[in-house]
């Protein structure tokens, strides 16, 4: 049997979060995570509006008292005045994981040009990994599973490639993903059976 995990998800977004319109970040992060975990799944959703210091309040609490091993946040990446959502990660931050946003904007290239408008970032607080994800609902799994060929073969590998063995060095679960939808890379020293 797999191990539990307990991820939170982050939709950041001024006009979702005041019902202009409805979120679909939230639906869309736990749909693709349902598919590509075979883990039991605890989520911790959370809708907020983009306010640097509520979006930071928010990443601690899911962290240091949900005690979430992973937290997706999705929007506010952008240039706009309003997008905070890097900031207010950095300001949550022990250290940062640079690869996770370079790989994102390198596998968003391949869908749209204004990929590189987003300043989206990865950090470690403590034991979890969080990871901003653009704001488009159809960036997330876009840039969580990468591009496939029509025949399923992967062109460029989403950066969830990374994210189980990224877990295990900061003493997290032991993820593992549904290869269909994602095949997790690790080491061969890293391998457990598969249950
Ligand atoms: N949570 C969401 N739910 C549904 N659609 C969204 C969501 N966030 C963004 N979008 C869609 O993606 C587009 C670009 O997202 P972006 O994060 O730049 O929004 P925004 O212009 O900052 O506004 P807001 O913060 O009010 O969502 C939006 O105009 C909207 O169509
Ligand atoms: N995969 C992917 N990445 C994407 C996009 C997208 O549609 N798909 N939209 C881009 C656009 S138009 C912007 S402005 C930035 C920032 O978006 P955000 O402010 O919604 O986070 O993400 C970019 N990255």
């Amino acid at each position: 049997m797999s191990e539990a995990v307990r991820i939170g998800i982050v939709s950041v977004s001024d006009r979702a979060s005041s019902g202009v319109y409805e979120d679909k970040g939230l639906p869309a992060l736990q749909d693709w995570l349902s598919r590509a975990l075979r883990n039991p799944i605890h989520f911790e959703p959370r809708l907020i509006p983009d306010e640097r210091a509520l979006i930071a309040q928010t990443l601690r609490e899911l962290v240091d008292e949900a005690r979430c091993d992973l937290v997706l946040s999705t929007g506010g990446t952008g240039p706009a005045l309003r997008d905070v959502t890097p900031e207010a990660t950095l300001d949550v931050a022990d250290r940062e994981m640079p690869g996770f946003g370079e790989q994102m904007r390198q596998i968003s290239l391949r869908f749209v040009p204004t990929a590189i408008l987003s300043r989206q970032v990865a950090v470690i607080r403590g034991k979890s990994l969080i990871i901003n994800l653009p704001g488009q609902p159809k960036a997330i799994a876009e840039t969580l599973e990468g591009l496939k060929s029509s025949d399923g073969e992967t062109l460029v590998p989403g950066i969830f490639a990374a994210v189980p063995y990224c877990i295990d060095l900061i003493g997290g679960p032991y993820l593992e993903t549904v290869e269909a939808v994602l095949k997790a890379f690790r080491p061969k020293s890293a391998q457990r059976p598969a249950t």
